[in-house]
C-alpha cells in the first residue's frame, strides 16, 4: 500500500459519508430532536459500526463476496428491506409532534451502531472500496493504519454534523417544518432502497 492507496481511500469514504442514507438522517434527526449530546454519541456509534465493516473487509469480507455471489445478492435484498422499512416507519410518522425526550444513557450511542451495522450503504461502500482501491488486500500494520485512520475519519465528520445540526436555528428550522422533512427523507431512503435492492 502507499500513500496515494490511502488517500484514494478517504476520498471513498467523504463520498460515502456526504452521501444522503440512514446514517445521515438518524444524525439528522437526533441533533434536531434531542440535541449535542445525544448526536454526538449517535456519531460515535455510527462511527464505530463503519469501523468495523471496515475490520471485516480486511478479514475476508470483500473476497467472500467475489467468491459467493448470491450472499452478496441475499445481503443486498435485506439491505433493501431494511430501508424500506425505515422509509415507511419515517413517512407514516411524519406527521406527529417530535419526542424530545433525549436517549438516557447509551441511546444515541446504539442508535448509532444499530443504523449503521444494519446499513446497507456503509456495507457495500467498504467492499467497493477495498476491491478497488488497494492493488492487495493491506495486512499488519498497514490494515492498522487503514482502521485508525478511518476511525479518526468517521468521528471528525460525524462530530462536525452534530455540531452544526445541533444549533439553535437548524432546530428551530426541523421544529418548524417538521412533517415535510420527514417525507423528503422517507423518499430519499425509499429511492435508495430500489437502488440497493435492484
Ligand atoms: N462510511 C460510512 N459511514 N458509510 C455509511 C454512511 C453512508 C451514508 N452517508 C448514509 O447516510 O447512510
Amino acid at each position: 500500500m502507499d500513500w496515494p492507496h490511502l488517500i484514494a481511500f478517504n476520498i471513498a469514504i467523504l463520498g460515502a459519508l456526504a452521501s444522503p442514507g440512514p446514517a445521515f438522517i438518524a444524525m439528522m434527526r437526533t441533533s434536531f430532536a434531542h440535541g449535542r449530546h445525544a448526536a454526538l454519541r449517535c456519531g460515535l456509534g455510527l462511527a464505530c459500526a463503519a469501523v468495523c465493516w471496515t475490520l471485516l473487509a480486511l478479514a475476508g469480507l470483500s473476497a467472500i463476496f467475489a467468491l459467493v455471489p448470491w450472499a452478496y445478492m441475499a445481503l443486498k435484498l435485506l439491505g433493501g428491506a431494511y430501508l424500506l422499512w425505515l422509509a415507511v416507519v419515517l413517512w407514516r410518522g411524519a406527521h406527529r409532534p417530535i419526542d424530545q425526550d433525549a436517549p438516557r444513557g447509551l441511546g444515541g450511542f446504539r442508535l448509532g451502531l444499530v443504523t449503521n451495522f444494519a446499513n446497507p450503504k456503509a456495507v457495500f461502500f467498504i467492499a467497493a472500496i477495498f476491491t478497488t482501491v488497494f492493488p492487495t488486500m493491506p495486512a499488519g500494520a498497514e490494515a492498522a493504519l487503514i482502521v485508525g485512520n478511518h476511525l479518526v475519519l468517521e468521528t471528525v465528520w460525524y462530530g462536525a454534523v452534530a455540531m452544526i445540526l445541533s444549533t439553535a436555528p437548524a432546530r428551530a428550522f426541523y421544529f418548524r417544518l417538521k412533517a415535510r422533512i420527514d417525507r423528503i427523507a422517507a423518499a430519499v431512503l425509499g429511492v435508495l432502497a430500489l437502488r440497493v435492492a435492484s
